[in-house]
């Protein structure tokens, strides 16, 4: 679980974070939902250790991390698993290798040990051996997004963190990538905390789901309450799409039948 309370995060003199308190639950698929630049991948920084906070805790079962010393600060990074913007995959190095990383930096296993839990998590994304000795270059988006995640999970992390993990995937192997993230949540028993403005994403996998709004918690709720907030920012993004416009009216009516 990673509690935040009263995080704050200023540039200069731009307050971007203005006092966010929420909980991210272990086990569970937890979003961050808001429009562009509303603070969402500050957040997420300030939670994976990017970007250093002004003030606030956070929390990380129990561990207030805006504490930690430099040492505490590395080896919480071996346990925490990150799938950034745009798969950031090494170019230089093939698939098996830039799954490996991580435990090159944080492992003490041998090479066979690390090549042998490189291709056990390569394998449980769905990829198969041909690609192991390609280089991102030559794989697809889909694939490299694969990568990632495989990266992301090698070390058996407790936290999982993705920063738009759809952006540039298809409608459909986006969907493939939620419920993948999804399963490894379950199976690793993660927190993991999602940044997206991917309305499927939110109705696929939004378990929890906060809403930023100019850096400020405007509203928090799950993937069944999402369609029927009565917030005026959340219903502005959530019906920026015609079909989630009709499906609310449907709810609401339920909703009103249900009443009488
Ligand atoms: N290093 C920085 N210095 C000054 N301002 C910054 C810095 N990083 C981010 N900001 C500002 O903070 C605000 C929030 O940015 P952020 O990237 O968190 O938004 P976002 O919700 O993730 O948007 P998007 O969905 O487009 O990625 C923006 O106004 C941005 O200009």
């Amino acid at each position: 679980m990673i509690e935040v309370k009263n995080l704050k995060k200023q540039f200069e003199d731009i307050e971007v974070l203005k006092g966010i308190s929420t909980v991210f639950e272990t086990g569970k698929t937890n979003l961050i939902i808001g429009q562009s630049g509303s603070g969402k991948t500050v957040f997420l920084k300030c939670l994976t250790g990017l970007i250093t906070p002004t003030s606030g805790e956070i929390l990380f079962d129990g561990r207030d991390t805006t504490k930690f010393s430099y040492e505490e600060r590395q080896a919480l990074r071996g346990e925490i698993g990150t799938v950034f913007q745009g798969s950031a995959l090494f170019d230089s190095m093939t698939v098996l290798e830039n799954v490996r990383f991580p435990l090159e930096m944080f492992s003490n296993l041998n090479m066979k040990e690390m090549n042998d839990r490189s291709e056990e998590v390569l394998t449980r994304v769905n990829l198969t051996p041909e690609s192991f000795k390609k280089f991102p270059s030559e794989i697809s988006g889909g694939m490299q997004k694969r990568v990632a995640i495989a990266r992301a999970i090698v070390n058996k992390p407790k936290y999982l963190f993705a920063d738009e993990p759809n952006s540039g995937l298809d409608p459909k192997t986006s969907m493939v990538i939620d419920q993948l993230l999804h399963e490894l949540t379950v199976e690793y028993n993660t927190t993991t905390i999602i940044n997206t403005h991917d309305m499927n994403s939110v109705m696929e996998i939004g378990e929890t789901i906060i809403f930023l709004k100019n850096g400020i918690l405007e509203w928090s709720g799950d993937k069944n309450e999402i369609l029927t907030a009565d917030n005026e920012a959340v219903i502005d993004f959530v019906y920026s799409s015609k079909l989630f416009t009709k499906l609310r009216e449907v709810l609401l009516e339920e909703k009103a039948n249900l009443k009488k």
